[in-house]
C-alpha cells in the first residue's frame, strides 16, 4: 500500500493567452497518503513536471510528514509549464483552472497544496480564493504559504531555509566542526536557497559560491549575501554579480567546501558526479537531489548526507503551524513560529542521529525507517493493513 499512491489526478487547463491564442497545459495532484490525516504537499511549476515526478515528490512529502510528526499524509502538485514565459494574468488564469479541476479532492480536512517550484503566495493566494468562491465562504485553511495579509503566518516564508540551517548547523557540530568559519555552496537562489545563503551567513558559515538556472558566482573569501540578494532583486540572477568569477551549476557541486547545499531540483549529485563531490557534508534543501547510486558513493567516501525528507521540513512544519493558526483564526507572534520550528527540527535531527548510529545506517537510512514505520503503524492501527 505504501509503494502505490491512493490517489491521483491528471487534469487538462485550457488557457486563452494574452495573444488571444489557447493553449491545453496538463497538470496533476497526486495523494501519496492520507492514513495520518489530510495530504499535504507543495504546488510545482516547471516545464519538467510528470506524473512519475509528482508521484516520487508525494511520497516524500508521506515520509516527510510522518518523521517531523505532523498529522499529515502526502501529496503533491504540478503543472507543465515554464511560469518565466507567462504574465502574471495569464498565470492566474492556469491557477484558477487548475485549482477548480482538483476542487473535488482538495480541502483543509482532505490535501493542503502549498508553494514548491515556481509557485509562491499569489499563487496560493488565487487558489484559496477559487475555493472559497465554490464553497460559498472564505476557507484559509484549504493552501498554506498564503500572504500573511490572507491568513498566512508569519516565518512561512523563510521556514524551509531555516530548516535547512537548524539541521546544518547541528551535522556541523555533530562532525567537530566550529559552525564559525567554515565554507558553503548552495545550488539554487529561490525560495529555499536565498534563505538558506542568508541564515548561514548569519551564523558565520562563509558562503563562497551560489547558483540559480542561469549559472553561479563564487568568492573564495565569501560572498556579500545582502549585497548579493539586492542584485538578484535587480536583475532577476545572481550572474553577474560584483563581477566575480563565474561558476556553472556542475562546478559549483564539486568545490572543495565543508558544506554543500543542493537547494534547487532532483538529481543534480549522481553517479556521473559523486566520486568528485569533496564537501564534507551535503544538506539537501531540495527534493532529491542525490541519485540512490550516488548516495551509495557518497557513503563509501565518509560524505555525511543529511536527508530532503529531514533537512527541508522545515517548510511543511510551518505549513502545519499556519493551518493550526487558520483553523483557529488565531496567529502566533514570528519568534513563536521560529521557537516551536527550531524545537522540532532539532528533534528530528536527534532521532534521525540516535537511529543511524544505533542501527549502523546512513541518517536517510535511519529517516526512512522512523518515517514508514510511523505511516505503517497508522495503517495497521486504524485496521486498513492486515
Ligand atoms: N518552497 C518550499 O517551502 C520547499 C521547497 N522544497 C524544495 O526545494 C527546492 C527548491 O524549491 P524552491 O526554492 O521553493 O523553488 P524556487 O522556484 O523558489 O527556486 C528554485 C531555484 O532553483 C533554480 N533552478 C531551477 N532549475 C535549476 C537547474 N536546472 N539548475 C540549477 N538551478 C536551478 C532557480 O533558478 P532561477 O532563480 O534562475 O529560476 C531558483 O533559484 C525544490 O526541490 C523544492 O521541492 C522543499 C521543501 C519546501
Ligand atoms: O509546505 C508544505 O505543505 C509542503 C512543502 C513541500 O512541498 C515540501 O516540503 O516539499
Amino acid at each position: 500500500m505504501l509503494a502505490t499512491p491512493r490517489r491521483e489526478m491528471t487534469v487538462s487547463i485550457p488557457l486563452r493567452r494574452d495573444s488571444g491564442e489557447v493553449e491545453v497545459l496538463i497538470g496533476h495532484r497526486v495523494q501519496h497518503n492520507f492514513s495520518r490525516g489530510p495530504a499535504k504537499g507543495g504546488l510545482r511549476y516547471s516545464p519538467e513536471v510528470d506524473l512519475d515526478e509528482v508521484r516520487a515528490l508525494a511520497m516524500w512529502m508521506s515520509w516527510k510528514c510522518a518523521l517531523l510528526d505532523v498529522p499529515y499524509g502526502g501529496a503533491k502538485g504540478g503543472v507543465r509549464i515554464d511560469p518565466r514565459n507567462y504574465s502574471q494574468a495569464e498565470l492566474q488564469r492556469v491557477t484558477r483552472r487548475y485549482a477548480s479541476e482538483i476542487s473535488p479532492i482538495i480541502g483543509p480536512a482532505h490535501d493542503i497544496p502549498a508553494p514548491d517550484i515556481g509557485t509562491d503566495e499569489s499563487t496560493m493566494a488565487w487558489i484559496m480564493d477559487t475555493y472559497s468562491v465554490s464553497s460559498g465562504h472564505t476557507v484559509l485553511g484549504v493552501v498554506t504559504g498564503k500572504p500573511i495579509s490572507l491568513g498566512g503566518s508569519l516565518g512561512r516564508a523563510m521556514a524551509t531555509s531555516r530548516g535547512v540551517v537548524e539541521v546544518a548547523l547541528a551535522a556541523i557540530s555533530s562532525t567537530g566542526l566550529d559552525p564559525r568559519g567554515t565554507t558553503a555552496a548552495v545550488q539554487g537562489f529561490g525560495k529555499v536557497g536565498r534563505g538558506s545563503a542568508v541564515l548561514l551567513a548569519e551564523a558565520g558559515v562563509r558562503v563562497v559560491a551560489v547558483s540559480d538556472q542561469y549559472g553561479g558566482v563564487r568568492d573564495p573569501q565569501g560572498l556579500d549575501i545582502a549585497a548579493l540578494c539586492a542584485h538578484v532583486d535587480a536583475t532577476g540572477s545572481v550572474v553577474g554579480f560584483g563581477r566575480l568569477t563565474e561558476i556553472s551549476n556542475e562546478d559549483l557541486l564539486e568545490l572543495d567546501v565543508d558544506l554543500l547545499v543542493p537547494a534547487a531540483v532532483e538529481g543534480v549529485i549522481h553517479e556521473g558526479n559523486a566520486d568528485r563531490i569533496r564537501a564534507r557534508l551535503v544538506v539537501e534543501g531540495a527534493n532529491g537531489p542525490t541519485s540512490t547510486r550516488a548516495d551509495e558513493l557518497l557513503r563509501e567516501r565518509g560524505v555525511l548526507v543529511v536527508p530532503d525528507i529531514l533537512a527541508n521540513a522545515g517548510g511543511v512544519v510551518v505549513s502545519y503551524f499556519e493551518w493550526v493558526q487558520a483553523n483557529q483564526a488565531y496567529w502566533w507572534s514570528e519568534d513563536e513560529v521560529n521557537q516551536r520550528l527550531a524545537e522540532r527540527m532539532l528533534l528530528a535531527w536527534q532521532r534521525v542521529h540516535e537511529r543511524a548510529t544505533t542501527d549502523q545506517t546512513t541518517l536517510r537510512e535511519a529517516a526512512t525507517c522512523i518515517a514508514v514505520e510511523r505511516v505503517a503503524a497508522a495503517h495497521q492501527q486504524r485496521g486498513l493493513y492486515p
